[in-house]
């Protein structure tokens, strides 16, 4: 066993080839045990990086070296060979590992991420920084082919080509990005992939040459003339265009070719581009055959009774059913066709479904276009990755007031992908934004009326977000229909406390009535519907009558409905206590949902408590919780 000896990469460069092939082994059946049989976590897209990740640990020296991973998600074999292979069966859970690199959990992790194409502008600052202090060491950014479909990806490479800093790009081609690769640069990834010529050429000249004497040195000079031969079988070579030198394509899963390409990178000075051909699955039959639903690994409680349907299966099939009747609407995903649930519209409506790539920004101004001709474009789009198309929902959509329906998804605590994950500020900062309309359902079948209510809204953007993972388990009967705009739903009444929520907190909300019914406390339970425009005359009746009101929301408080009722009271002059429970200025880890809403203090035991603890402070009366 050689992983046992592995407690750092500098272990790693005691074994020969041979041992590092059974190495790549053992990590292989490590990751199948841990991630397939116990803990879940990215499956497929480790299995790929396993002698990428060996070969760039043998040849460069981290720490001082610096390697960058793209999203983090295929960085498991990373972790196993620096130091934390004794708390890999941790990966994931609360406590331990996380699922992404993070600065903080190891010197070996450089650069934090979970969203994708970030890793060749991050590794272009650390090699520019290397230059200004004098400092020398080799940066690499190691980036997966559906990473290379983000814009932020090219405006790095952009930069990288013009400014000729020494900047190792490694692309990891597995033809894959969760879903299938899409777009015009995954055909020409394609069209390289399968251009045996240049290859054949290649390997010919590279052999001959090693012969020589100082063979290096004469492979180092062939790759002008290489490039040359490049041009003329691939008519242009884009990397080389950018200002790369570029090597490949090479065996992603040949460690001494892998090896050897890195050796010879090294000692070039500019920008390299390493364009690696890898399996998604590599090694593990099921996840070869079918990457896309091996992606993840997801394990079974045996004896779990059956979960009610998802949010996102209940949006996907709403969409699928509102879209044969109405034919201006369009579906738009960025690289999560599956995760949405957009799946059976894009079977059932291929030609209005839009897969486009790891864009969003792209996505929410293609939408912003559609809408313009008269089109209903949903983009359905994590509550988490809208974040990185903010200027586009201002510029391109709002200030416009175009009718764009935004399909939140992974609203809240996601749990296990944790930090960078978390859907949890898009309250915050969708309220503040003119014209934005805001909508959170407290089940799945609010979800389809709610989704029939954007359709139907014609005046301008309009948003609704839900949460990952299962509904709570309501019929779904009858066809949706329209909401109406900025009103909300009251539950219960009752005198003593009015407690406001939205969407996942609902539910919540009223457990915790009845809890603090038991305890004597009778609380008027209000679901909110909408954060923006508010139900104010619900809102402000039921904070009259009681006098004392508890904002619920599985959100940054800061910014969140919390405060948009805080404004409303502030505005109206409304002085009476109120405790605004959500999320607090801190990020939160990766742990399972309901922990994580406890930590968070919005489960219902939690808005009982805080809601008794205000009514005890504020009546002078001592109801106790049984
Ligand atoms: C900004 C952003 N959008 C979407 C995602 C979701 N996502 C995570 S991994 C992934 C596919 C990445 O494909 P690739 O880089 O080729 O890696 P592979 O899984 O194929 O190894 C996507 C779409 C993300 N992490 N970040
Ligand atoms: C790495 C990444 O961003 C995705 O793979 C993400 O983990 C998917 O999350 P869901 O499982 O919620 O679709
Ligand atoms: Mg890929």
């Amino acid at each position: 066993m050689h992983l046992e000896q592995i407690n750092s990469p500098e272990d790693l460069k005691k074994l020969t080839i041979p041992e590092l092939e059974q190495l790549a082994q053992e990590i292989r059946e490590t990751i199948i045990d841990v991630v397939a049989g116990k803990t879940g976590g990215h499956f497929a897209p480790n299995l790929g990086t396993v002698e990428l990740t060996l070969a760039l640990h043998y040849v460069f020296d981290s720490p001082r070296d610096k390697i960058v991973w793209d999203v983090g998600h295929q960085a498991y074999p990373h972790k196993l060979v620096t130091g934390r292979r004794d708390r890999f069966h941790t990966i994931r859970q609360e406590g331990g590992l996380s699922g992404f690199l993070q600065r903080e959990e190891s010197e070996h992790d450089q650069f934090g991420a979970g969203h994708a194409s970030t890793s060749i502008s991050a590794a272009l600052g650390m090699a520019v920084a290397g230059q200004l202090k004098g400092e020398h060491f080799h940066t690499v950014a190691v980036i997966g082919d559906g990473a290379l479909t983000g814009g932020m990806a090219y405006e790095a490479l952009n930069n990288a080509g013009s400014l000729q800093v020494p900047l190792i790009v490694v692309l990891n081609d597995n033809e894959m990005s969760i879903a299938p690769n899409v777009g015009a640069l995954a055909k020409y990834l394609s069209r390289i992939r399968t251009n045996t010529r240049y290859t054949q050429a290649k390997a010919e000249i590279e052999r001959l040459l090693r012969r020589l004497p100082q063979g290096d040195l004469w492979l180092e000079l062939s790759h002008r003339f290489l490039d040359g031969l490049k041009e003329i079988v691939y008519q242009t070579m884009i990397w080389e265009e950018l200002g790369f030198t570029y090597f490949g394509p090479v065996d992603g899963h040949n460690i001494r070719e892998l090896i050897e390409t890195f050796q010879l990178v090294k000692k070039i000075r500019g920008p390299v581009f390493v364009h690696a051909i890898t399996v998604k699955g590599k090694g593990y039959q099921p996840a070869e055959d079918d990457p896309f639903k091996h992606h993840s690994a997801s394990v079974k409680v045996p004896g779990a009774p059956p979960s009610p349907p998802k949010y996102q299966d209940v949006f996907g099939e709403t969409l699928t059913r509102l879209a044969e009747e109405d034919k201006r609407i369009v579906a738009i995903t960025a690289a999560m066709p599956d995760g949405t649930g957009l799946l059976p519209f894009a079977k059932a409506h291929p030609d209005r479904f839009f897969d486009v790539g790891i864009a969003e920004q792209h996505a929410v101004t293609f939408a912003a276009g559609l809408a313009t001709q008269g089109l209903r474009p949903v983009a359905a789009i994590y509550s988490t990755f809208l974040q990185r198309a903010y200027d586009q929902v201002i510029h391109d959509v709002c200030i416009q007031n175009l009718p764009v329906v935004f399909a939140m998804d992974r609203a809240g605590l996601v749990g296990e992908d944790g930090r960078t994950h978390h859907g949890v500020f898009d309250f915050a900062y969708l309220r503040c934004i003119p014209n934005m309309v805001i909508m959170a359902p407290k089940d799945e079948d609010e979800l389809r009326h709610m989704l029939k209510t954007a359709i139907d809204y014609e005046r301008g953007p309009i948003a609704l977000r839900y949460p990952r993972g299962s509904g709570v388990g309501v019929p779904l009967l009858g066809d949706p229909h329209p909401l109406p705009i900025g009103k909300g739903e009251l539950l219960q009444e009752g005198d003593d406390v009015a407690i406001i929520a939205i969407g996942a907190t609902v539910l919540p909300a009223q457990r915790a009535a009845e809890i603090l019914a038991e305890a004597g406390v009778e609380a008027t339970v209000i679901n909110a519907r909408f954060v923006k425009p508010l139900d104010e005359a619900l809102i402000l009746e039921a904070a009259r009558r009681t006098g004392l009101v508890v904002t619920v929301e599985d959100a940054q408080v800061a910014g969140g409905f919390g405060s948009a009722v805080l404004e409303l009271f502030a505005r109206e002059e409304l002085r009476i206590p109120v405790a605004c429970l959500g999320l607090p200025d801190r990020f939160f880890d990766h742990a399972s949902q309901a922990s994580l809403r406890k930590q968070a203090g919005i489960d219902a035991e939690s808005i009982a408590r805080r809601a008794l603890a205000l009514v005890r402070q504020h009546r002078g009366v001592t109801p106790q919780l049984r």
